[in-house]
């Protein structure tokens, strides 16, 4: 239907050459070339995430800005430069009183850091090319206010962002802005739509309440995450602009900045209520709100002209006024609306806007947006049972791994080895986000896996050793882990940006204790047994890798549009914890064959255990952002393992036979060959030929990561 309107009209000249170097979406008319569906989704992003609501689910509020294509187009006009409508980059203010002069109404832009603020005005603007908005991956890029002139129209305001590498003087840059700005006609808080409401957007909301002045929300990356983590998120923000909002507007605005998801849309209300755009049916939309009122136009019109903002009236204690939309108004009746008849026009400083208020005296129970699980329809639960059954088949995988790595132990190695390097992590001063940074540290609070062992050997180390600390750590990580989250987190992470589940992490840490316990004991008391276990626990840790690779990245499908600096971080961090350990190794004395044994027992992390311990205690929305991490590690400590080994080999063959400081290990160590045999064969299943090469029985070399 919209794409016929579309085809029917003709837009001038002027605007259709200026799109000639623009973004293939930025124009509307490009649209009309898409399939329907495709279409609706991009104009009214809403229709696509509609399906998946559970019929008891108001989706009045959603409904209330929904102008006519006619009315986009028109908006579109506003967003194209002409020598006559200029829009261009204005100035840059660090404060208040740096701001320009301005008398024509200004919108700006807020959110946390990240968020996309400059990206969806990049969007706003992509039938202007040339205006330069800046785009960073990286956190905080936006330092001050960027101000955009849109011709004589208006003018918009690009914030930095509050939250990770916020501007030292945030509040002072935004506050005072948001509180006395004339010209200020509406404030867009943006929020993340694939990681919801955080705590520092709650304290968004409360300062742009404080303001009293009228603000919206812009639900952003809405293609990022799956529908489900969406629709949770977007259900539980209208929970809470509903009971704790007054000046908000009730309609969320959904958009992705990359796929011009509700673009148009936005366009059109930022042009409606700066007073340049008129809706071609408002005039009949409130001659019909003031029908059902049972008041006069006239009346109303006179009445509303002497409120100010903010014009709502609240009677009932609890706020759930909502702007009921043409839809929900014509499907009801006086006698069973639920709502009050009280109805006032939303009214921007000087310009009228779209809708009527209504108060609600007593809400009706299908009314209300429901929260948590209970809105989403039965059909989108595939994410969930996968997500149940990806959780129990890592406890179980990973706990039959962890007995594997019981039945290396043998207590009395376990008293002597001292543990206190694995305490020792790098911090890491990356500018990632918070829920990252936890799960970088909780890669680097976890022991080493058995993989570190076979390493070991073509290492020429100290297979001792190396298995005594892969266990040891097992078990301290207990205590550890927990410990060094904590320690970590507090200087590195603020308290508000993220809640650490120290609890339910706590509880995975302690559950393992049993299988490493019961392997323990199984290794004490049948030690053949026991070897062919850890065979095949090294089997069942590189199925978990994959499985967890395979089924994460379709549960958390978002989470492959991984940042850089998680892949340099990825990269370099086995470096430098393998550095580190060599380093101190050496400084306390060790010979170097212990010293690189050290180097790898701290470089090398069991990644399996990262990974069920975030994906055990992390909701959906954070894990999309994070679980892509443990993976990126696993890969390159495989490479960075499979480097160093290769650079070993080489230098010992170069120096026929090996380094002069491992003859020294030699001379300490009688019958070394001998023990290394035995501690191989204790390693699942290696053992030296008669020309001291490897070979593997099972050829499950490398299978533990
Ligand atoms: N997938 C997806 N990524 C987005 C979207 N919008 C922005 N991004 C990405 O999010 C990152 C941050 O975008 P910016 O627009 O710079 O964020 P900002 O809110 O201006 O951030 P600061 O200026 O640091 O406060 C960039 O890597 C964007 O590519 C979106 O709609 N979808
Ligand atoms: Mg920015």
């Amino acid at each position: 239907m919209f794409c016929h309107h579309l085809r029917q009209r003709a837009l001038p000249e002027v605007w259709t050459v200026a799109c000639a170097n623009v973004h293939k979406l930025a124009s509307l008319q490009n649209v009309s070339s898409l399939p329907q569906k495709k279409a609706q989704c991009i104009l009214y992003p809403f229709s696509v995430i509609e399906p998946y609501l559970d019929r008891s689910v108001d989706r009045s509020d959603f409904h209330l800005f929904e102008p006519s294509v006619e009315d986009m187009l028109r908006a579109e006009k506003l967003f194209s430069s002409s020598p006559s409508h200029q829009i261009d980059y204005y100035t840059s203010a660090e404060r208040l009183d740096h701001a320009p002069d301005i008398k024509q109404p200004e919108v700006c832009f807020i959110g946390r850091s990240n968020v996309g603020k400059s990206s969806l005005i990049k969007a706003l603007f992509s039938l202007t090319p040339e205006v330069e908005v800046r785009v960073s991956k990286t956190p905080g890029h936006t330092k001050k206010m960027n101000f955009y002139k849109v011709g004589r129209s208006f003018t918009l305001v690009d914030m930095p962002g509050y939250g990770h590498r916020a501007p030292k003087d945030f509040v002072d840059i935004v506050e005072p802005y948001l509180f006395t700005r004339t010209n200020l006609v509406r404030t867009f808080l943006l929020v993340d739509g694939s990681v919801g409401l955080q705590p520092a957007d709650r304290i968004a909301l409360e300062m742009c309440e404080e303001t009293r002045r009228p603000y919206v929300i812009v639900v952003t990356k809405l293609d990022k995450g799956a529908p489900r983590t969406l629709l949770t998120n977007l259900l539980s923000l209208q929970n809470s602009v509903r009971s704790e909002t007054t000046s908000c507007f009730p309609q969320p605005f959904l958009v992705s900045s990359v796929k011009f998801w509700g673009i148009y849309l936005l366009r059109c209300f930022v042009g409606h209520i700066t007073g340049t755009v008129q809706l071609t049916d408002t005039a009949q939309r409130r001659e019909e709100d003031f029908r059902i009122t049972g008041m006069s136009a006239q009346t109303n019109r006179e009445s509303l002209r002497s409120l100010t903002w903010p014009f709502v009236h609240f009677t009932s204690d609890r706020r759930c006024a909502v702007l009921k939309d043409r839809a929900g108004v014509k499907g009801s009746t006086q006698s069973t609306c639920p709502w009050n008849t009280e109805r006032l026009l939303d009214l921007t400083w000087s310009h009228v806007a779209v809708g009527a208020f209504c108060e609600r005296m007593n809400c009706h129970a299908d009314a209300a947006v429901c929260s948590g699980t209970d809105c989403l329809v039965p059909p989108s639960n595939f994410n969930e049972i996968l997500s149940v059954v990806l959780s129990t088949t890592l406890t179980v995988m990973l706990a039959f791994v962890m007995f594997s790595m019981g039945c290396t132990v043998e207590l009395p190695k376990l008293l002597v080895w001292d543990n206190a390097l694995h305490g020792v992590r790098p911090a890491l001063i990356f500018n990632v986000l918070p829920v990252q940074a936890v799960v970088i540290i909780i890669m680097g609070c976890c022991p080493g896996g058995s993989g570190s062992n076979i390493i070991c050997y073509y290492l020429d180390g100290d297979m001792d050793l190396s298995i005594s600390m892969t266990a040891c750590s097992s078990i301290m990580a207990l205590g550890m882990m927990p410990l060094c989250l904590l320690i970590y987190t507090t200087l590195w992470v603020s308290a508000d940006t993220i809640q650490i589940p120290f609890e339910s992490i706590g509880i995975t840490l302690v559950a393992l204790l049993v299988p490493i316990s019961v392997g323990m004991y199984v290794k004490h008391r049948w030690p053949k047994p026991a070897k062919k276990i850890l065979r095949i626990g090294s089997i069942t840790g590189a199925l978990l890798i994959v499985i967890i690779a395979v089924v994460g990245g379709i549960l958390y499908q978002s989470s492959w549009d991984i940042d850089p600096s998680l892949w340099i971080i990825g990269t370099i961090y086995p470096f430098i914890g393998s550095g580190l350990g060599f380093f101190l190794a050496r400084i306390t004395g060790q010979p170097w064959y212990r010293c690189r044994t050290i180097a790898l027992e701290t470089g090398f992390q069991n990644a399996q255990l990262c990974s069920t311990i975030t994906q055990l205690s992390f909701s959906a929305a954070e894990l999309e952002i994070m679980f892509s991490f443990p993976l990126i590690y696993s890969i390159f400590q495989i490479v960075a393992a499979l480097l160093t080994v290769g650079a070993y080999q080489l230098y010992k063959r170069k120096c026929g036979g090996g380094p002069s400081e491992d003859m020294e290990a030699s001379s300490l160590e009688e019958g070394e060959a001998d023990t290394r045999k035995q501690k191989a064969l204790e390693n699942g299943g290696f053992e030296l030929n008669e020309n001291n090469v490897v070979t593997s029985k099972d050829n499950d070399k490398g299978t533990q990561f």
